[in-house]
């Protein structure tokens, strides 16, 4: 009795827990400094993190330091926290587009920050930071797209994998070069790509440091499609359309189905199905199911 009690009160807490937004991965006991690792990070300043006003539900996200092909500086992966609790918070939500500017995705890490953050204190810091922070993107309750235009390089590979959903146009890269800088990745990427590809075809692309071209992306399910377009605001216009046919319902709907799909892949199964219940809860007899059971029963 007292075992079946315990293991209930454990499937409901990892069921909400996983939900809950802000909730970092780390905290003192695994030696995560987060006030201190934020200062650090704001001394390694340039670029910043967007966010476009919503349109239909929608949102687009842009990695913008295009003097350095976007790369990650320190004030930039403090804004990303910032603006991922921006969209944990928005009610309206249903999807995130994100992209780099000046048609080039992103190249990792700040090199100059990398050198000057060399010290396995700090090193073991930035890569809680960003692992608690991606992994918050990749929870939210909304369908998120990166739109690969030129290069995905290291981080920049693995911010890909913290997308649900990854569309690249001709002549794009995507690329694991963690080996090449004698590291493996530490954004979360290694962990996400298996869940992603396999890990069979993750060794391969992290021991080799291979380059996807989109058509190998798609080959591998790493990428959905390529885009017809290279242009920039093109490519960004065909991607639009794209998360639309996913987005054709009322907010809390779409994030209903985002959490439940986020419980299955996260949860063990009992723990899931406890996720599943409750969310449901929070649709059945909801305005949308409602306004369904009013209409017509054929469905379109
Ligand atoms: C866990 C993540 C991991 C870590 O933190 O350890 C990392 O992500 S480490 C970084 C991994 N990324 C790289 O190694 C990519 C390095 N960059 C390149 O290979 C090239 O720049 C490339 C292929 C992205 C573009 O090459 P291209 O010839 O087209 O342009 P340039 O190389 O001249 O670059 C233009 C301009 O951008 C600066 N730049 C590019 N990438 C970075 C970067 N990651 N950090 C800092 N600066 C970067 C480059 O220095 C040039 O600036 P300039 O002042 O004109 O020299």
């Amino acid at each position: 009795m007292a075992v079946s009690l315990w293991k209930s009160l454990l499937q409901t807490t990892k069921s909400r827990l996983f939900l809950q937004r802000g909730v970092s991965l780390y905290n003192g006991v695994h030696g995560f400094e987060e006030e201190a690792i934020k200062k650090k990070l704001q001394q390694f300043g340039g670029g910043s993190i967007n966010l476009s006003k919503e349109d239909h539900g929608i949102r687009v996200l842009t990695l913008n330091n295009p003097k350095q092909m976007n790369a990650f500086t320190g004030t930039m992966m403090l804004e990303l926290q910032e603006r991922v609790t921006e969209l944990e918070n928005w009610k309206d939500g249903k999807g995130l587009i994100i992209h780099g500017a000046e048609n080039t995705f992103c190249s990792g890490s700040d090199l100059n920050a990398v050198r000057a953050m060399s010290s396995s204190e700090d090193g073991m810091n930035m890569c809680m930071f960003m692992q608690s922070t991606l992994t918050r993107l990749k929870r939210l309750p909304l369908i998120s797209v990166a739109v690969v235009q030129g290069k995905a390089l290291g981080g920049g590979a693995e911010f890909t994998t913290a997308c649900d959903f990854r569309l690249m146009t001709p002549g794009s890269e995507i690329r694991f070069v963690h080996k090449q800088m004698g590291l493996v990745p530490g954004w979360g990427g290694a962990a996400r790509l298996v869940q992603i590809v396999g890990s069979g075809v993750a060794l391969k692309l992290l021991s080799g440091a291979l380059k996807v071209d989109p058509e190998r992306a798609v080959h591998l399910g790493l990428a959905e499609e390529t885009l017809p377009s290279s242009d920039e605001t093109r490519s960004l216009e065909e991607a639009q359309a794209w998360l639309n046919q996913y987005t054709k319902a009322p907010a809390e709907v779409i994030q209903a189905v985002k959490k439940v799909v986020t419980a299955g892949r996260e949860l063990q199964l009992e723990a899931a199905l406890w996720a599943e219940k409750d969310i449901f809860g929070t649709v059945w007899g909801g305005p949308a199911n409602l306004q369904a059971l009013a209409q017509s029963t054929k469905r379109k």
